[in-house]
């Protein structure tokens, strides 16, 4: 599907988020890996919560829908072994299963069939790790395909040298001291904390080199607390303890607003004249919840209750200078801002953005500098001359198969003078199906073709 979107003169109404994809994820798998039923009230419904409910149906567990919620019936910490699984093009849920089968699983292939986008993703980071605690890896590279083995290798005969792991049990992850790099994605972090306590034995994580993205390791912990986990974390999210052989517990979940997809609807409103309610936005471990401090920074005028967000756009902006890392998944929606506002804009500290769905600062930049924007790029910063007057527009730009660029986009065609076509614009169902909906209930033209 491609979009064709048209100026916009002004945007208002109530609009409800999308639920978060990254709690979505964790209660979704959490649940999955206790033994009993859980509920969860109002999960994501996006492709990354389809690709998720796929796989963990693949592995066994039951998913009945309840209105608007889901019953998890779980699988505990033993799965059904699918012999492969496909997690779409969701990053996060690739990298929780490569790590929880390779704890409960002999051996398991992962295949996508996006090869242009997760296929294209590093995870060579994680599988050194898994590769640590006795697994072993056959990848591309540290792309996909990946097969994760614990059990004998194909082939191995008593004679083949190959020995049970000291727990006795075959295709079962050893204890011990692992050690991750925490400078690509903080996912690989997580995902051995979902692993570790289905370990027969205890664990100690290490995450060594630069660290990036705090915020999502610590809704992991929060959510591995709520099932009922006992993790011994550092104040710096350096190191973590994790006693062996723990259970999940079934029990209910409550996903809330989704602060990534909410900041685009913000920036949105931020840009053109508007009236905007946003509810459903709670002060919980969301670091995208910064980017109502971004834009209040940059002069917007928007508050915020602890439950909802209110945003007057029609302000004039300017430029602001941050480190985007703790907000990684709102910094495109704050950069399209920075494209109308007044002066130069700078989010430094954000070089893992190359390792999305796209190549989020050269990718994002060629796109916007086809509107009329004027973005700059160094290794790990994006730079923004802004054009408060509004860019030119009138052109065909390309989603890279990415839904915050196909968001990003949309927000700075709003601020055109021409309409701007976006092609592939389907992708932005990764994290927010309703999101052209969304724009057209507060007033905005956009065209589906
Ligand atoms: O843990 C998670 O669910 C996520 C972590 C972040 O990735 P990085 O840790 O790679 O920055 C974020 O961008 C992604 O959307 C979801
Ligand atoms: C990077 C993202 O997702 P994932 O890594 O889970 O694919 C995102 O949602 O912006």
């Amino acid at each position: 599907m491609d979009v064709r979107v048209y100026p916009a003169t002004r945007l208002e109404g109530t609009v409800n988020p999308p639920s978060s994809k990254n709690y979505t994820t964790r209660y979704l798998l959490a649940a999955a890996l206790a033994e009993g039923e859980s509920l969860i009230r109002y999960p994501a419904e996006s492709e990354d919560a389809a690709a998720l409910k796929r796989c963990l149906a693949d592995l066994g567990a039951e998913l009945i829908p309840d209105g608007p919620h889901l019953r998890v019936r779980g699988f505990g910490a033993n799965p059904r072994n699918p012999g492969t699984l496909n997690p779409g093009n969701a990053g996060a849920v690739l990298r929780f299963l490569m790590a929880v089968c390779a704890a409960t699983l002999d051996e398991i292939t992962f295949v996508t069939d996006y090869a242009e986008s997760l296929g294209r993703r590093p995870h060579g980071d994680l599988l050194d790790a898994l590769a640590q605690l006795g697994a072993q890896v056959e990848s591309r590279e540290g792309r996909l395909p990946i097969t994760i083995r614990t059990g004998p290798p194909a082939g191995a005969g008593s004679r083949s040298g190959w020995e049970r792991p000291p727990s006795g049990r075959v295709g079962r992850l050893r204890g011990g001291t692992v050690r991750v790099s925490g400078s690509v994605s903080s996912q690989y972090t997580s995902a051995l904390l979902f692993a570790a306590p289905l370990i027969g034995e205890d664990v100690t994580i290490e995450v060594t080199g630069d660290m990036k993205s705090r915020p999502p390791i610590r809704q992991t912990l929060q959510v591995l607390q709520e099932a009922g986990i006992r993790v011994e974390a550092g104040d710096d999210l350096r190191r973590f303890h994790i006693p062996g052989g723990q259970r999940y517990r079934p029990r209910e979940y409550t996903v809330p607003g989704d602060y990534p997809g909410a900041a685009a609807l913000m920036a949105a409103a931020a840009v053109v004249p508007s009236d905007v309610t946003i509810p459903r936005l709670f002060p919980d471990e969301q670091g995208e919840r910064q980017a109502i401090d971004v834009l209040r920074a940059m002069g917007a005028d928007i508050a915020h209750d602890g439950q909802q967000v209110w945003i007057r756009g029609g302000r004039p902006l300017r430029g602001v200078r941050f480190d985007g890392d703790p907000f990684t998944d709102a910094v495109l929606a704050l950069t399209a801002a920075a494209v109308l506002a007044e002066g130069e804009t700078v989010f430094y500290n954000v070089e893992n953005l190359r390792y999305k769905e796209c190549d989020r600062i050269s990718d994002y930049r060629a796109e916007l500098n086809k509107l009329g924007a004027r973005v700059a790029e160094e290794r790990d910063k994006l730079i923004v001359r802004g054009r408060p007057e509004g860019v030119e527009g009138g052109v065909t730009v390309e989603s890279r198969i990415d839904h915050r660029v196909i968001m990003g986009l949309t927000i700075v065609a709003l601020r055109a003078r021409e309409p701007v076509v976006i092609r592939d614009a389907h992708h932005v169902a990764k994290s927010y199906p309703a999101f052209f909906a969304d724009l057209r209930g507060l007033g905005a033209r956009v065209e589906e073709h």
